[in-house]
């Protein structure tokens, strides 16, 4: 059973969710928001080097390999691990609505045991907005994007401004993310909302 929480219900007067129209066409690769990210960042030699790729609408896939770093029990990924899989590839789903938004709840079904080695699909998407609350729901399948369904989340993420992070990151991260241009577009680009 899957978002059995009340706080997970979109209310009666949410919106479906609106694509931004900049936002990166179906098939692209979104890139990660921040190189020393956890769960996309490429300078994390243990993170889960997550590859997100735009679907349609607000939707999108990513693939998570289980390397040996991510093991719970023998051979086999940690939940916890599963769990930032699915929660990096709902938050990347923000970057469709070129909105800055962060996990609020995360409700995880977790099916079927994921061994090392295997490649987790992972698809995503928005299922409604309400005011700073975004909705959205995510499956990640084994053997491939029609595979049996491994595990599957719900999420509430809360859009928040720049100054959440500026506000509670540790200052030697938030200073070098300010100091390095790159990272201040991927900032500004999420945003700039119509
Ligand atoms: C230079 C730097 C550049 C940086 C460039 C960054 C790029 C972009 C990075 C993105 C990174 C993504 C990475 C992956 C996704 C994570 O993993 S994000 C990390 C994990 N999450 C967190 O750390 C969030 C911690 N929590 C918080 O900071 C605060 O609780 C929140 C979520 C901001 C909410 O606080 P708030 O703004 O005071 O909002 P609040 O008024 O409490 O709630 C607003 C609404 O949401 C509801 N709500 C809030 N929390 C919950 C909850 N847990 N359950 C149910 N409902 C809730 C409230 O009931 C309320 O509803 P309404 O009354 O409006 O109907």
């Amino acid at each position: 059973m899957s978002g059995s929480s009340s706080s997970l219900k979109p209310p009666a007067d949410a919106s479906a969710p609106v694509r931004h129209p900049e936002a990166p066409s179906p098939g692209e690769l979104l890139g990660a928001h921040y190189d020393q990210c956890f769960g996309c960042g490429g300078e994390q030699p243990h993170g889960l080097l997550l590859e997100a790729r735009a679907g349609e609408g607000v939707s999108l896939t990513a693939e998570f390999t289980v390397q040996p770093a991510h093991q719970g029990a023998p051979g086999l990924a940690h939940g916890g691990v599963l769990a930032s899989a699915l929660d990096e590839t709902l938050g990347s789903l923000n970057w469709l609505l070129r909105t800055i938004a962060v996990t609020g709840r995360l409700e995880t079904d977790f099916v079927r045991p994921v061994p090392v080695g295997s490649v987790l699909h992972l698809q995503a998407r928005v299922t409604a907005v309400a005011g700073r609350k975004i909705y959205s729901t995510a499956t990640g399948r084994l053997g491939g994007p029609d595979g049996p369904v491994a595990v599957r989340a719900d999420a509430l993420f809360i859009e928040v401004k720049v100054d959440h992070f500026v506000d509670n990151g540790r200052p030697e991260e938030i200073r070098a993310a300010m100091n390095d241009p790159d990272q201040v577009r991927r900032a500004r680009a999420f945003e700039v909302n119509p």
